[in-house]
């Protein structure tokens, strides 16, 4: 753990990681690295350096990667843990985690978000702003629960996954890796293969 922190995107995401990292009050400094010229960083932060210019800070900075597309996140933090790079988890204070909860480095839980025990969460995901996972749920790495997702309890989202707005997941319930799922879905049976989903009830498109 470092005294500083280096966010890698600076536009939409990155600045709500940008948000939430100050509001933990844990680093003295925080920082961005985006290659676009074009973007005003928020709260009066700086751009240091261009977007895969991380290498250089590592010894200086913890480094959270602020980009929103799962695919992109993955290939970013892969890259940086193989250089040693200290990534945390970033919680805002106002999330509510139970007992025996697990996050793994480079995940995100973001303002209003309840994480019920017994549940583990991988690297590198995002749980966006007041979703809720229930209880003894297995999210995979790089998944992304969008803004208002609910997931009941032992819900499996496999590596990859990215959950629309404001979707559900019933009990018991497993999506399996790369799935889209689309604004307002309600997925109340098993994904077993990759693609994407949309409706109520979940059918594929
Ligand atoms: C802080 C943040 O902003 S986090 C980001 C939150 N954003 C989201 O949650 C966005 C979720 N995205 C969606 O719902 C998208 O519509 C997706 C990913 C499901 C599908 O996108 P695409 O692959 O571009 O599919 P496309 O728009 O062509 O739609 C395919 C069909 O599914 C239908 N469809 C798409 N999304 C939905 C949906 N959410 N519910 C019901 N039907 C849908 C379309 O009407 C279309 O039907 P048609 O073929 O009969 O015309």
């Amino acid at each position: 753990m470092k005294d500083k922190l280096l966010i890698i995107g600076a536009s939409g995401h990155g600045k709500v990681v940008a948000d939430t990292a100050l509001k933990m009050k844990t680093w003295k400094s925080i920082a961005f690295l985006d290659s676009d010229e074009s973007i005003i960083p928020p709260f009066n932060l700086e751009i240091i350096g261009l977007s895969n210019d991380a290498s250089r800070y590592l010894e200086q900075y913890d480094v959270f990667v602020g980009i929103g597309n799962n695919a992109i996140r993955e290939k970013i933090q892969d890259q940086l843990e193989l250089e040693g790079a200290s990534i945390p988890v970033l919680i805002h204070p106002s999330a509510v985690i139970g007992e025996q909860v697990k996050l793994a480095s480079g995940t995100i839980v973001m303002a209003g978000v309840v994480i019920n025990c017994y549940t583990t969460v991988g690297k590198g995901c995002i749980v966006n702003t007041s979703a809720t996972i229930d209880h003894d749920n297995l999210i995979g790495d790089y998944v992304h629960i969008s803004p208002g997702a609910n997931l009941a309890g032992t819900v499996t989202i496999g590596k990859g996954s990215w959950l629309g707005i404001g979707s559900a997941v019933s009990n018991n319930v497993n999506i399996t890796q790369d799935c889209k799922v689309g604004a307002g879905t309600v997925v109340i049976k098993d994904l077993t293969e990759t693609g994407t989903y949309v409706g109520v009830p979940a059918r594929r498109v």
